[in-house]
Order: structure tokens, then sequence, then C-alpha cells
């Protein structure tokens, strides 16, 4: 018998109009909505395989971020991983990431959770702000996952959830095991 699905709850965060919501959509629909609608809070869900086990995901998608949002309940009760997003074509949400990783830890009260930098809208090099360097060198600084995608082009997507869960699971054996996952990261 195959194992049942082990549910992980996401939360998606980072600045306004980085793309979180086509990221999401992408990921879970396989669409590009090209509209500007800003998020107010939505949760998708979506089975995937890693490693040959099934995960049941449950994706928030949050309103975007400034410096001054307060990281609330929601975004940290029984949440097991986080994706931290800016657009290679904004300095400024790329710096946004370190302020809201900062919350996150101080929410928590953990030096480390389960992150999947992201650098997103890859496909307007033209436009690029952030260079892959500087993505590596924040994403080796954190000791996390990093990766550029483009929900516009399909790039990636897959991936960076694919290394967020292998994140999730590299704390869930690090404290000894299924159960131990969501609950000790929201304390
Ligand atoms: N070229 C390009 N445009 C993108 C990409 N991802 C999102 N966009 C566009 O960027 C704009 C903002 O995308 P959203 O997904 O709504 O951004 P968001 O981060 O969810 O925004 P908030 O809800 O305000 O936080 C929209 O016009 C999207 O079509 C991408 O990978 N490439």
């Amino acid at each position: 018998m195959p194992a049942p699905p082990k549910p992980r709850k996401i939360v998606v965060l980072g600045a306004p109009a980085v793309g979180k919501s086509s990221l999401t959509i992408r990921f879970v629909e396989d669409k590009f909505v090209d509209n500007y609608y800003p998020t107010i809070e939505s949760s998708y869900t979506k089975v995937v395989k890693h490693k040959n086990q099934e995960y049941a995901l449950e994706i928030n998608d949050t309103a975007g971020q400034d410096e001054f949002s307060i990281l609330n309940n929601k975004h940290s009760i029984g949440t097991h991983g986080y994706a931290i997003v800016y657009s290679i074509t904004s300095r400024d949400s790329f710096y946004l990431c370190e302020t809201i990783r900062d919350k996150i830890l101080n929410y928590t009260g953990t030096d480390w959770v389960p992150i999947v930098l992201i650098g997103n809208k890859c496909d307007l090099e033209g436009q690029r702000q952030v260079t892959k360097e500087e993505l590596a060198a924040l994403g080796q600084k954190w000791n996390c996952s990093y990766i550029e995608s483009s929900a516009f082009s399909n790039t990636n997507i897959g991936k960076a959830f694919d290394l967020l869960i292998a994140e999730i699971e590299k704390l869930d054996k690090a404290s000894g095991g299924e159960s131990a996952g969501g609950a000790c990261i929201i304390q």
C-alpha cells in the first residue's frame, strides 16, 4: 500500500506584484494570469510527488508585504515552509526578502525555517536589477534553497515547490520524524 499523502502547509510571501499569485496559479492550475489583481488572501491545494512520497500541499498566497507589515498567526500557525518571492526586475523587492525572513524568525522564535527564495520574472532579462550571484549569496547566507523562476514562461515553478518540500523534509528528519514537522516550527 502506498503511504498516504503528507499534509504540508506553505505560505507564499513577498512584496506586492512580484508574481506570488501568478506562480502559485501556474503551479496549481498550470495557467498564466496576465492581469494584476492585488491579492487579499487565497488558499490553494495540490497533491504532488516528491521522492516517491505524495504531499498534499496547502498553499497560502498572501497580500504583498512591505517593511511595516506584521506577520500574523495565519502566516505561521501550522506552517511547514515559506516561499519568499521577489522579482528580478525590482531591487527593492529583493531587499524586502531579508526583512520578511527576519520577521518569520522573530515570530517563530527559531534561527532556521524551511525556505525557498524565489527570484521570479526571469523572462524579463532586459529589466533585470538583481543578479543571479546576489540570489545565490543570499540563499547561501540563509542556508536555504534558491532559484529563479518565471510564471509567464513556466520556468522552474514546479522545481521551486519541489525544493521547498526538500527543505521541509530536512527539518522533519532533523527533528526526529513525521509528527515533528510543523509543530516545532510554530512555537
Ligand atoms: N513577465 C512576467 N510577468 C509576471 C510574472 N509573474 C507575474 N507577472 C505579472 O506581474 C503582475 C503581478 O503579478 P501577481 O501574481 O498578481 O503578483 P502578486 O505578487 O501576487 O501581487 P500582490 O497580490 O499585490 O501581492 C501581473 O501583471 C502578472 O501578470 C512572470 O514570471 N513574468
